[in-house]
């Protein structure tokens, strides 16, 4: 659907703990756009993926998802999440999890492979997850999370620990499943990989310092890169100091 809003959040506020972690959050992500959630360790970025899958106990606001309020069961199978740690079971092969996964699922049988080849796991398949790298086992997480094709895919640092050519295979894969039609919404600490995405959404302290493309980002603060951008904006806030 061209143009139709896979996310919406309007005015999301979230509790953790003794702080709010997320502050009057206002969100619209486009369908079939590769989205970027950028910013330091602790500005909220986790908790906001956490609210769009549902996993997240808001505390104010609306998050609507592909239509629905996120969450619900009608979302289950069309929304694919990763989270920063590997979900996989150790005791049984790459195969075998992706294989149990996709029964749960309901995708069909050659899906295992196909997911196996866009994550670059052909070769480790009969391995058993517990002796793979940490790497390696969040990519047999991202794989699982292909199974069924979903239409959205959230996915928290999937590119952490990973050598430099593997993150850019990774974004090539982000790339051609959002070109198929997929909405990805990608979290990041490292801020170049920005430049692989359509939008950016630059996170601090809770709050949205940015919605932007990086061109636009990069014209409005006159800053070279989205980590200079991150620190002029910064730099800009009432009493910030970057
Ligand atoms: N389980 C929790 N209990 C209480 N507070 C929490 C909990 N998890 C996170 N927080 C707090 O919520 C805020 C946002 O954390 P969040 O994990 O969303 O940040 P993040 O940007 O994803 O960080 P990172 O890049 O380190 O994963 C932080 O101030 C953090 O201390």
């Amino acid at each position: 659907m061209v143009n139709s809003l896979a996310i919406e959040c309007d005015a999301l506020r979230v509790r953790r703990g003794r702080e709010e972690a997320l502050h009057d959050v206002d969100l619209r992500i486009q369908s079939g756009s590769l989205v970027a959630v950028l910013g330091p360790s602790g500005s909220g970025k986790t908790t906001l993926l956490r609210s769009i899958v549902g996993a997240q106990r808001i505390t104010g606001g609306q998050v609507t998802v592909l239509g629905s309020p996120a969450g619900s069961a009608a979302l289950r199978r069309r929304v694919g999440y990763v989270t920063q740690e590997a979900s996989v079971y150790d005791d049984l092969t790459v195969r075998q999890n992706l294989g149990y996964f996709r029964s749960i699922v309901g995708a069909p049988r050659g899906d295992v492979e196909r997911v196996l080849d866009a994550t670059g796991l052909a070769d480790l398949g009969g391995r058993l997850v517990a002796s793979l790298s940490g790497g390696q086992r969040s990519r047999v997480s991202l794989a699982a999370a292909l199974l069924g094709e979903p239409e959205l895919l959230v996915l928290d640092e999937p590119t952490v620990g990973l050598d430099p050519v593997l993150r850019v295979q990774l974004w090539n894969e982000f790339r051609a499943l959002c070109d198929a039609g997929t909405t990805l919404l990608v979290s990041s600490h490292v801020m170049d990989e920005a430049t692989r995405c359509d939008r950016l959404i630059l996170l601090r302290e809770g709050t949205v310092l940015a919605d932007d493309t990086l061109p636009a980002l990069l014209a409005a603060t006159g800053a070279t890169d989205a980590e200079d951008a991150f620190l002029r904006l910064v730099a800009a806030e009432p009493g910030g100091a970057a």
